[in-house]
């Protein structure tokens, strides 16, 4: 166990799936942690599942962290900034400017508040889906203002480098417009994508691949906690969809009239437009690199993806990243692994070798 930067006891209030993250984090580097609830079955989950001990009168700690719902965090934050006079308070929600501006109004210490934002989380929720490493390598955001001190902020600091996140400091306002971009509009555009599922035929949806997997992926989140994001950043939200919609009409409007002069070209460049969006994204540890992929078949039979791991290691080569594909009643499945550019070769070689068959 390496040594925490924080001295503790932090106190957790809300321990979903963020809140129950956190928790089994900080108390695998030993960190004491209280938890507190309102629901009592959630606590009592998550205080079994490792994620620390029920709160007790006379605790006193260092960092409260509010993991409830965006539309009750104003109201928590008020509440444990007043219930913990010398602790510093920091809540996870995933909008940022409508809290703080809500408890500018309530007239809160705002000395011993400050909000966050970790770039990581899940579709489903509650205690039982918490990850002690869901932040390892993530950005987590701390939406800065003038009303505290460096020094008081520093716990903050302290909190999401012993949970192995890396800290983007940003305004509110900066943050918000950020994450309309990166996942409110994909929230959206997802859903808008699954929904035409609901009333396509059965032969339809069994031809699905990675591709449409890939796109509707969040579209499995929790609606009600989607309303309450969506509502309380609706304006940067609305932009890119409006920007969104005139992409999709000339998209339409280019399909529609195909033999019209550059209708093709024009189709080709949206489709290239694509290309140097998607090209934008960090990759792996935040990295803007891409890796080379191979696509291995793997017999639907106990065991073969260990052997395909031990090859790849056998092999002297480091697996980047994984992705598995398989089809309900298909006797094979594809594992497209990410390596090094510069061993990709070495390795499609290798494993054809040993027997595997490769696809691409
Ligand atoms: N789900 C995700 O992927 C991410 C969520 N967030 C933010 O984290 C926060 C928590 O989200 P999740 O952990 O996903 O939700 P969750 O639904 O898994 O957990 C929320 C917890 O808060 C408790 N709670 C509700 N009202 C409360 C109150 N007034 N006092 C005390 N406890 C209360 C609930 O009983 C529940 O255990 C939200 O503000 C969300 O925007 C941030 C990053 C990712
Ligand atoms: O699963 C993903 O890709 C996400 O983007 C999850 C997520 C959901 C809500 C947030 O506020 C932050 C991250």
């Amino acid at each position: 166990m390496s040594e925490a930067r924080l001295t503790g006891p932090v106190r957790i209030v809300g321990v979903g799936l963020l809140g129950a993250s956190i928790g089994l984090g900080l108390r695998a580097k030993g960190v004491e942690v209280i938890l507190a609830d309102a629901s009592p079955t959630h606590l009592a989950i998550a205080a079994d599942y490792g994620a620390g001990r029920p709160a007790a009168p006379g605790d006193v700690p260092q960092l409260v962290v509010v993991c409830v719902p965006p539309d009750v965090t104003a109201d928590v934050v008020a509440s444990e900034l007043a219930a913990n006079p010398t602790a510093i308070v920091t809540d996870v929600a995933s909008v940022k400017l409508a809290i703080y501006d809500d408890l500018v109004a309530r007239g809160a210490d705002l000395s011993r508040y400050l909000g966050t934002h970790p770039m990581a989380g899940r579709e489903l929720g509650g205690p039982m889906s918490g990850r002690a490493d869901l932040f390892v390598g993530r950005p987590w955001v701390v939406a800065a203002h003038e009303g505290i001190s460096y020094r008081d902020a520093s716990v903050i600091d302290d909190l999401i480098l012993d949970l192995g996140a890396t800290l983007v400091e940003l305004t509110p306002e900066q943050h918000d417009r950020a994450v309309a971009l990166v996942s409110h509009v994909p929230q959206v555009v997802s859903t808008l994508m699954a929904r035409r599922l609901i009333d396509a035929p059965h032969a339809s949806v069994n031809l699905a691949g990675q591709g449409i997997r890939d796109v509707t992926r969040v579209a499995a989140s929790d609606p009600e906690l989607w309303v309450q994001i969506l509502g309380q950043n609706s304006a940067p939200v609305i932009e890119i969809l409006r920007g969104y919609r005139d992409d999709l009409d000339r998209f339409i409007d280019a399909l529609v009239d195909l033999e019209a002069p550059g209708a093709r070209r024009r189709i080709a460049e949206e489709l290239f437009g694509g290309n140097t969006g998607v090209e934008r994204l960090p990759g792996k540890h935040g990295v803007d690199r891409r890796y080379a992929s191979l696509i291995v078949m793997v017999d639907d039979r106990p065991g073969q993806l260990a052997r395909l791991f031990n090859d790849v290691g056998d092999a002297g080569v480091n697996l980047e990243d994984l992705r598995l594909e398989h089809s309900p009643g298909a006797q094979v499945g594809l594992a497209e692994i990410f390596v090094l550019p510069e061993v990709q070769e070495r390795l499609t070689d290798e494993l054809a070798a040993r027997g595997w068959r490769i696809a691409g």
